[in-house]
Formats: C-alpha cells, structure tokens, sequence
C-alpha cells in the first residue's frame, strides 16, 4: 500500500509521500530523484467523475477517491523511470537507465521443467517469508491511523505475498459505517465490474516485480494454470506444484507439499466488520482446498471447457450497461464469470474465472481470502491471457470501457485500490506484449460452430449436393441419349431430313440406299 519512508505522522500529516530516491544531502533532498532528473512531486490526480448507484455512503470509506484520504502528492517519474520513488522501471523496461527492453513469459505450469517447477514452488515459498523491502500495510482505517496515542501510525511490515494477499482483502473488504452498525458490502474495487481484468492484471504485475526483485532475476515469469480443461480435477494439485490432497483430511494439502505449511492471513473478517479493524499480518489456520467436493452445488464440480474460453473471445463488447455483474453480451462480465460462455447473462451461472475459484471449494474460493492459496495466481495468470488475447483481437477498442457511472473503483481512470504509487484502470487496457513487457506462451482453442451456423453449412451443402446430382443426371441423360442415337439405324427420318437440309434440295420420295 504505501512505502514505509511515508508511513509517519509527518508525512501523513503533510499529505506528501515523495521518498528521495537518493539522499545526497539529507532526507528530503532528492524527492523521486528529482537531482537526476528521474522525477519530481506532483499532486496527485484523481478522477471525480461520478461512479455508480450500487455506493451510496460517499464520505464514510478510505477508498474513495484513491488514495487522497491519505496522501495528495506523489512522485511522477519522467520517461521508464517507475515506482514510488523513481528508483525502478516500468514494466517491459530493465538496466540502470531503464533503456533496455525485456519480454518476460508466462508458461503453461505444466509445460515447466521438474527443475523449473522446483525453482517456481521454492520462489513463491521465499515470497512467503520475506519481508517486503518498501511497502507497508496500514492496520487501521485513516481516522484510527495514529493510534491510541495519536502518535503512533498504525502500520506493519508484511511479507511479499501476504502483501499480495492482504491488497485483494483490502480491495474487496466492506464499508464500515460505525459500531453497532452493519457494514456495507455491495462494493468492491476489484470485482463486478470493468475494473476486474485492469485490476487483477496490476496486481500480478505488482507480485512478479517483487519476486524479480527478490530473486534478483527480471527475467522470471509467473506461470499460468490452463483450467479450462473440462476435467474435474486440478492437474495442478500434485506435490511438485500446488500440493496434492492430504490423506488425513479431504479440504488439506497433503505434507509432501510446502503449502501444508502455509498459513492465511485475513480470516477474521467477522472483527473487522464488526469492530472496524483492518486485516494485519498475523497468520491463522491452514490452506483449505478440496477441489470438486462441493457436494452442494454439483455446477462447480466441474472445471470449464476449452470451448467456453473459444466462445467468450468472441464476445467483441468489452463491457456493457450497468458494468456490473449482471452485464450481458459483455466481455468482461463473461470471462469474470457471471454470464455464460457465449456472453448471456444468467443469475444462476457461474463460469470461467469464477467456477475455477469456486471449483477450489476451501480458501480459493472466498474473496477475502481467496490469493492465500498459490493457485489464486495461476488462475489469475490464465485470466489475463484470456484478457490479452481479448485487446489482441479487438485491437485494444477501449471506447466501451465507461468513464463515468461504473461501480466504486471501477470507472476508466479512477486510481486502483490500494496501489501506490497511483495507476489508473486505462493504464491496465493496453496489449501485454506491446506495452508491459510480458507475453503468454499460449494456444487459444478453435471456436465450434453455432447451431445456426450448422444449419447454414448443412443448407449449403444439401443445395449443392442436389445440384451436383442433378447436374450428373443431365449429364447422364445426354450421354445416354447420344449412345441412343449412335446404335439408331441410319434410315431414319431425322437422318433424312438432315441429309435433305444438307444438300439443300428437297427430295421427298428419294432413297440414299
Ligand atoms: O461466487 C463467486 O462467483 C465467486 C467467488 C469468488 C472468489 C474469489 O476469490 C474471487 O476473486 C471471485 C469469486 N467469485
């Protein structure tokens, strides 16, 4: 959320988070590395369009207007020069001037090497237990922000991917309107809506700057899950990968896998909405998982199908009236998962990325917990291939993605909660390859032909069949009749006739013979 140099009662008091990038002559001299020209401090933007119907207690959440309930200046680097004190690259660019262009790619986890497998479980292990290096969380909401004291600034370290847990909580968490009092939850910056694919795009993007960090290698990748596959199992709940099923306990990963290990953060949700407190660090109980065993709803024991992926790609509408969950004949609303494959909306369905969260039955599958489980970012991996693969087809045509009157957190340039430094939605729409520096090492299924379409092609080919037919029984018909004639006696009327016409003196009683 913010970096730990802004997490003080003086910055948060002044409003102002510019870290210097390099202390030449004490703090404050070199905001965003402003002496080498990688930056200097703005005010910062936010979009007052106005959002839609589904908030209506503007004025009592954090969230609003991100992120100025906190700080109104930041750092605005020039050129590739990126991050919240000029001191890394943007996406897509390496080296110390950030003039070198990188391709990273994102592979099938499947497709990985029994080495590169181990490499990928032990990265995220150490993602697990390392402490981020810049960022820290906040633990209270802004008007508890100091503390009991009013000097204490209620922040924490948390480690790089619990951070990546704890930035999905804090998107989907609700409004809390005060002791004794429900909190409001029909609002979420990161879901139901246009946001969706923009949002969960940056925070993989967030998570594997940090892993390239740590490991210091730029050129790593986060691998994808392939989960429409149509089975009911997860072929990636093996121990070499995400961890098998225990053998003691149906919803546990088995001991063999490093995520037995792994506990959650964020499960006390009935504290925070009551008492108002925010999700910390701290960490619970254990990864539960129990793929396909929702007996109570036999639709998600199942994965989707190839085909559903082919079908949604051809929905050519990024998004549609009211940008919410219940959009029909939208892109986004059907790869998130609330209409069917081919873009109908239905209450009652669940596809795509949401019957994969929910086919995980156990953490996956609940928002406020849900990245705790590793899978979460292969799910999301494939989510944003399927996105990329959209701007791809429908050269990036952003002019359905609404500017105005969308949900909370969802209109096109409203800054994503609760990034820091600011990022806009608009700056998520763009091609991958292109512009962010990664591609997907990826094969789209063909699309099956529609009923209607069946019926054409059936129409078609019955039409020329017939004419093909008749056609040939003409040609039958002639061949015959010519056939006929050759074995005519010669003594004929027509011959004569002919033989007649051809001298071109009539001789009615004479005989050739
Ligand atoms: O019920 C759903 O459709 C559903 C569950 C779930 C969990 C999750 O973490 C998501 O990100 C989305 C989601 N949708």
């Amino acid at each position: 959320q913010f970096p730990r140099q802004c997490a003080t009662v003086e910055a948060l008091r002044s409003g102002m988070c510019c870290p210097d990038y390099f202390p030449v002559f004490g703090p404050g001299t070199d905001r965003c590395g402003v002496s080498t020209g990688r930056g200097r401090c703005v005010q910062v933007t936010v979009d007052l369009r106005p959002h839609g119907p589904q908030y209506m207690h503007d004025g009592r959440d954090d969230r609003e207007q991100w992120p100025i309930r906190f700080f109104n200046q930041t750092c605005q680097c020039n050129g590739n020069f990126s991050g919240y004190n000029c001191g890394s690259c943007r996406p897509g660019w390496t080296g110390p001037t950030c003039s070198q262009q990188i391709n990273i790619v994102r592979r099938n986890l499947l497709d990985l090497s029994a080495e590169e497998r181990r490499r990928f479980v032990n990265a995220l292990q150490q993602a697990k237990v390392t402490i981020h290096p810049d960022i820290v969380i906040a633990t209270r909401r802004r008007e508890e922000i100091f503390g009991p004291d009013g000097n204490t600034p209620q922040f924490e370290n948390i480690s790089i991917y619990n951070y990546f847990v704890w930035s999905h909580y804090y998107s989907v968490r609700k409004t809390f309107l005060g002791t004794g009092q429900q909190s409001f939850g029909g609002i979420d910056f990161s879901h139901e809506g246009p946001a969706f694919v923009t949002w969960h795009r940056y925070h993989l993007l967030q998570l594997e700057r940090d892993m390239q960090n740590m490991l210091q290698d730029p050129s790593f990748g986060l691998p994808y899950w392939n989960f429409a596959t149509g089975q009911n199992t997860c072929d990636i709940c093996t121990d070499d990968l995400m961890g098998a099923r225990s053998n003691f306990d149906v919803s546990l990963i088995s001991q063999n896998s490093i995520f037995s290990q792994w506990r959650v953060i964020c499960e006390n949700i009935e504290d925070y909405e009551t008492l108002g407190t925010i999700c910390n660090s701290t960490e619970g109980g254990p990864i539960r998982r129990n793929p396909a065993g929702n007996v109570a709803r036999p639709m998600v024991q199942r994965l989707p199908e190839p085909e559903d992926v082919a079908q949604c790609l051809e929905v050519g509408v990024f998004d549609t009236p009211p940008f919410y969950s219940n959009s029909t004949d939208s892109f986004r609303n059907t790869v998130e998962g609330y209409s069917d494959p081919s873009g109908k909306y239905d209450p009652a369905v669940r596809s795509l990325h949401n019957l994969a969260h929910l086919f995980l039955n156990g953490t996956g599958g609940q928002t406020h917990l849900s990245p705790n489980d590793p899978i979460f970012v292969l799910l999301h991996t494939f989510t944003d291939a399927v996105f990329d693969e959209w701007l791809r087809r429908y050269s990036a045509d952003i002019s359905t993605y609404p500017l105005e009157n969308a949900p909370i957190g969802h209109n096109r340039q409203y800054n994503m909660v609760p990034f820091w430094p600011p990022v806009t939605n608009n700056e998520m729409f763009v091609t991958a390859p292109e512009n962010l520096g990664y591609s997907y090492e990826v094969e789209w299924p063909a699309r099956a032909l529609r009923v209607t379409e069946m019926i054409t092609i059936a129409i078609v080919t019955a039409l020329v069949l017939v004419a093909i037919i008749f056609a040939a029984a003409a040609c039958i018909v002639r061949v015959k009749k010519n056939k006929d004639d050759l074995h005519q006696p010669l003594l004929t009327d027509q011959y004569q006739h002919y033989s007649d016409d051809y001298d071109g003196i009539p001789a009615p009683s004479q005989s050739v013979v």
